[in-house]
């Protein structure tokens, strides 16, 4: 049960040092290698969702200039911990459903992906996934007043891959539909080894690049350019795919 705040956006001010620590974007990963890099400084504590001000504006000013940004928060912030425990039990109640036979626009996806979800907005969900969604809905808007990117909706579901499923290749955004602009997964999972596999795999113009689903890592990518996949894991991965959607253009 969470019921910690949802919509609380803290303005504390904070040293420059740190957002540029906790967000890594494009031009940055120089390396372009798998796994790791420091996301964030030992000497500074990570921050917990909602954002602050300061990573805010660190997370925005990386989105200007890259299409892609990793945001690393504390593997103890309380929001994150009770979605990931939440999703848990909905996918043990057998709430999460295959995701090709969900919205009628993942049907293409049949036999590409092998997970279950479940929308956040769904009434099984409870307070957690609600507390959530307001906090990406807020991260939305935050996120819109820096980029003017016009972002005036968040749509999100959790996700349940199992030991073995992935998702393959692909970009978020539909030809049928241009409504998705940016895209973020949050991931649930606490104490993710190394070796679990899992990851999620951009495919950047400098080579690919493995983001380890440990509970804490927000990935952010543009959904109109980035194409990425899930690689299969040795245990269940879960976390939260979500989009900030503009008014569709397309009719
Ligand atoms: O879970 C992930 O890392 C990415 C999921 C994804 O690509 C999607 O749901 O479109
Ligand atoms: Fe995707």
């Amino acid at each position: 049960m969470y019921s910690g705040p949802i919509t609380c956006w803290s303005r504390k001010p904070m040293p420059m040092a740190q957002s540029r620590a906790v967000v890594a974007g494009g031009s940055r990963m120089r390396e372009g290698s798998c796994g790791t890099w420091p996301y964030h400084s030992r000497m500074t504590p990570a921050p917990t969702f909602p954002p602050d001000a300061a990573t805010l504006d660190g997370l925005a000013a990386r989105l200007r200039d890259a299409d892609w940004a990793v945001l690393t928060l504390s593997a103890d912030d309380p929001l994150l911990r009770a979605a990931g425990a939440e999703a848990r039990e909905l996918a043990e109640a057998g709430h999460l459903r295959p995701a090709a036979t969900g919205r009628s626009d993942d049907r293409r996806f049949a036999g590409l992906r092998g997970d279950s979800t479940l929308w956040l907005d769904d009434p099984a969900c409870g307070s957690a996934a609600a507390a959530l969604l307001a906090a990406l809905d807020g991260l939305r808007g935050e996120l819109n007043r820096r980029l003017l990117l016009g972002l005036d909706s968040v749509e999100a579901h959790f996700a349940h891959y199992p030991p073995g499923a992935g998702y393959a290749r692909h970009r978020d955004r539909f030809r049928s539909d241009d409504a998705r602009v940016l895209s973020l997964v949050v991931y649930l999972n606490p104490d993710w080894p190394d070796d679990a596999g899992g990851a999620l795999r951009l495919h950047l113009t400098e080579g690919p690049l493995d983001i380890a689903p440990r509970l804490g890592t927000i990935a952010i990518f543009l959904s109109e350019s980035v194409e990425h996949e899930v690689l299969a894991a040795d245990r269940p991965r879960f976390s939260v795919a979500a989009w900030f959607r503009q008014r569709p253009r397309g009719g």
